[in-house]
Formats: structure tokens, sequence, C-alpha cells
């Protein structure tokens, strides 16, 4: 599976403020480039933190979905939720029938709460025993026939991508502003590591708008993914 992670960021690293409401870091160029990529994947992953404050579609729109019928595919990209305890709202916008959705819970969540998501027509998936195990997960989606995946955040779900040494692609934009906040969520959160930081390698910097595109590709050790695949 290619796993590659987007995010805009403050110029102090934050994704959003410490009420966790969703600020446009992007601007108009940069969505734009955003759209680019997620037609370019066979899904769109998310976490349940950033589907309760954002209520995000992740679907792409006109052109995209064209380009994207004339190569065979569906016309926008398969929608993940991460989702341990099946919280997904059952009015939000990824649960509408634009494209398929997979909610990804645990063996925690309540049954009942996984029914009322199938009545709402996404695929519900277990991987994991209290939390999702992010490794499991991506197996279970390659098995359904995925390939790649674009991760939009938040913070915690991508901390945990790169702890489990599954990522292959990091953009990150930096847009020119300052947000602060002990507590406002990071490009990583989760616990942090102590003695053995991820190691990216620079592949490529950009001017887009008033901010910046840095891409880097992760130097993996051995993948926690395809030791299990
Ligand atoms: N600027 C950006 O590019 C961007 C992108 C996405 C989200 N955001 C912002 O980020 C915030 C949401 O981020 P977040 O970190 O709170 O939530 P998140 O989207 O990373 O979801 C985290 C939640 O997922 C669940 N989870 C299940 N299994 C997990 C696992 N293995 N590892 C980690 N989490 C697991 C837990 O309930 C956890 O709290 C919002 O404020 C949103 O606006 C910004
Ligand atoms: N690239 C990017 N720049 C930003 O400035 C920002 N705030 C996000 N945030 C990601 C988050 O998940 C958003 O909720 C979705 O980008 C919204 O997606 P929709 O348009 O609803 O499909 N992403």
């Amino acid at each position: 599976m290619h796993v590659v992670v987007n995010a805009a960021i403050s110029i102090d690293g934050k994704l959003s403020t410490r009420r966790r409401e969703q600020v446009a870091i992007s601007g108009e160029r940069d969505f734009e480039r955003v759209s680019e990529l997620r037609a370019n994947n066979d899904a769109i992953l998310v976490g349940i933190g950033t589907v309760l404050a954002d209520d995000p579609h992740l679907v792409v729109e006109g052109s995209y979905r064209k380009r994207r019928q004339d190569q065979g595919l569906i016309p926008t990209p398969h929608r993940i939720i991460i989702d341990s305890r099946a919280r997904t709202p059952t009015d939000a916008e990824v649960l509408d029938d634009e494209a398929p959705t997979y909610i990804i819970v645990s063996e925690s969540a309540p049954t009942s709460r996984q029914a009322d998501l199938e009545v709402e027509g996404a695929n519900v998936m277990i991987a994991g025993r209290d939390r999702v195990s992010m490794p499991a997960a991506l197996s279970a989606l390659a098995d359904s026939g995925m390939s790649s995946i674009m991760v939009e955040g938040g913070g915690e779900i991508i901390f945990s991508l790169f702890e489990a040494n599954l990522v292959d692609e990091l953009s990150v934009y930096v847009g020119s502003m300052l947000i602060g906040g002990r507590d406002a969520p990071t490009l990583a959160d989760g616990d942090g590591f102590i003695d053995d930081p991820t190691q990216l390698q620079l592949t490529s910097v950009k001017q887009i708008d008033d901010g910046v595109l840095l891409q880097y590709d992760v130097e993996t050790t051995a993948s926690t993914y395809d030791s299990i695949d």
C-alpha cells in the first residue's frame, strides 16, 4: 500500500486552533493541489477527530471526476474513517452516496452504532481490540482492492502511521500564519518519538501563494505493514 500524508500547518506547526476548529491555512491554489492529490489515489483517509471537528466531504469534483471515469475508476476515491468506537455521526458528510465510505472500528465499538452506520451505507470493518490498529486497517483495505491512500489528518492519525512506519511520502503546506497554543493539534501528535525520530528526505520546495509546499520521501526501515502482509 502506498501512503501519502498531506497536511497544511501554520509556521509554528499547528493544524488548527486549540478549539480544534477548522482553519483555512491553504489558499485556493493549494486546495487545487490537494484535489489533484485526492484524485490520484484510490482512497482518502482521515481520523474521527477530523470528522467531528470539520465534517469533511472528501470528494473530488468536475474535471477530476471525468478524468477518473475515463481511466475506468469510480468518479471520486473511496473515503476511509479511522473510528475506534464508531462515533461517526449518521448525518456526516462522508456518509452521502457520492463515494463508497469505509469506517474502520475496533472490537470495542458498540454493535448498535456499527449497525446505524451500515444503515447509512458505510462499509464497517474491524481492525484492533480497543483502538484501531493501523497496520491491520491498511492490510484490510489492501484486501479490498485499494493500493494507494492519501491521508488528510489529523495529528493523532498521522503520528500513528509514522509510528507504525507506514508512510511513504509527506507533503506539508506551510501557511504564512502563526496559530500558537500548547494544546492546538500539530502535524504529528500522539506520544511522540523519544530516541528514534522518523528521518525524512526533502524532495521538493515550492512557493504556492504566500506559503511554501515542502515534500519529503520517508526513509523507511522494515515496515510493520510489509511484515504482516
Ligand atoms: N490543517 C490540516 O491539514 C488539517 C487536516 C486534518 C485535520 N485538521 C485538524 O486537526 C484536528 C483533528 O485532529 P485530531 O488529531 O484531533 O484527530 P484525528 O483526525 O487524527 O483523529 C484521532 C482520533 O482517531 C481515533 N483513533 C483510532 N485509532 C487510532 C490510532 N491508531 N491512532 C490515532 N488515533 C486513532 C482516536 O479516537 C483519536 O482521538 C481538527 O482540529 C482539524 O481541524 C487539520
Ligand atoms: N489541505 C488542507 N488545508 C487546510 O488549510 C486545511 N484546513 C485542511 N484541512 C483538512 C481537513 O480534513 C478538511 O476538513 C478537508 O480538507 C475538508 O475537505 P472537504 O473540502 O470538506 O472535502 N487541509
